[in-house]
């Protein structure tokens, strides 16, 4: 038995998913042209209360082509501590779009809005702030959420200041299952947000950015700029409409199996922030993390070693309760001599 913790990426389509894309119709989507892309477009765009949407093959790339559309050459984006489109993104929003971060502190993940207007910048003698861009959930804080009224502070500040706020949604339906809430009540909020169909819902590639039209319009220069103008993309794009549908209502499965690994390894010794266990990821500190991490998978569980001393835990779909007791079975055995 196998049993990938690694990452919420790794889920496979399962039949229905592969008969859904064998069955899509197709066109060439660079023309506009493909049904099946259309109407994920579409739909994403009216489930988060937006006027359009533009899908591309990763979450990277809806990042980017937002950062690129908010922003001009020299400005400084305001981003959590620890957000991905820093973190994982390997520089892109400086390469592609001349700009860089300034980081707000943001204890499991949640900026103080009042810092977040701080953070903002207009002196002459420095980059001016052209974006602020948060994280919900945030990964690198233990897949944590952003509570509503903070959303809403930054919102405030946003529109105050005369900035956009962009999301980095890539985990917004974990969000929306944690707070029981429509997930529209958490990105209506924003100017534009990526969210990920590759991650907890299941898809095998891609995410969809959501906006005004005018700024899909724009969006759409950018991502093709970024080699991401697709074909008969449908395929796919009929597997995202599979992941929209179904795997909303799988998650708080995922979020329950999380809590139970997290009580776990705190039974037996590790040390975990119990508070930052609020969606589908675990982040323990395992001392010698690699190494225990390359035991633990000769063994058949796989987790990240994400640092010298941390290693992430993701549940997804395609994680059973048998599997699970096997993990636990596994990461929790004493540490070999
Ligand atoms: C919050 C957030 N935003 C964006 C992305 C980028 O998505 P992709 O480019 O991988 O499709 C990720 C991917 N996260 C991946 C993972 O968690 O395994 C790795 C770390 O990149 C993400 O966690």
């Amino acid at each position: 038995m196998i049993v990938d913790l690694r990452s919420d990426t790794v889920t496979v389509p399962d039949e229905a998913m592969r008969r859904a894309m064998i069955e899509a119709p197709v066109g060439d989507d660079v023309y506009g042209e493909d049904p099946s892309v259309n109407e994920l477009q579409q739909e994403a765009a009216r489930l988060l209360g937006f006027e359009a949407g533009l899908f591309m093959p990763s979450g990277t790339m809806t990042n980017q082509v937002a950062i690129a559309v908010h922003t001009r050459r020299g400005e400084e984006v305001i981003v959590p501590e620890g957000a991905h489109v820093y973190e994982w993104e390997l520089g892109m929003m400086a390469t592609f779009s001349g700009v860089v971060p300034r980081f707000v502190h943001a204890p499991l993940g949640v900026p103080d809005p009042a810092d977040l207007r701080a953070a903002i910048r207009r002196s002459i003698h420095q980059s001016p702030t052209g974006l602020i861009s948060l994280e919900n959930t945030h990964n690198k804080a233990g897949g944590t959420v952003l509570p509503l009224d903070v959303i809403a502070g930054a919102r405030e500040v946003a529109t105050s200041e005369g900035l956009p706020l962009h999301l980095d949604g890539a985990r917004v339906m974990n969000a929306a299952a944690a707070l029981n809430v429509p997930v529209s009540d958490i990105t209506r909020h924003f100017d534009s947000v990526s969210l990920c169909l590759s991650k907890g819902l299941g898809a095998p590639v891609g995410s969809v950015l959501v906006g005004s039209k005018k700024f899909v319009g724009q969006a759409h220069r950018y991502r093709k700029m970024m080699g991401g103008g697709m074909r008969q993309a449908g395929v796919l794009a009929a597997a995202g409409l599979v992941a929209l549908r179904d795997g909303p209502k799988r998650l708080g499965e995922d979020h329950r199996r999380a809590r139970a690994l997290a009580s776990s390894l705190v039974n037996a010794g590790y040390a975990v922030d119990l508070a930052s266990v609020q969606t589908n990821m675990v982040y323990a500190t395992v001392p010698d993390a690699a190494r225990r991490a390359s035991e633990w998978a000769e063994r058949g569980v796989k987790a990240n070693a994400l640092s010298e001393n941390s290693v992430r835990f993701v549940l997804h779909h395609q994680i059973t309760d048998e599997m699970l007791a096997r993990a636990i079975e596994v990461v929790t055995a004493p540490v070999p001599a």
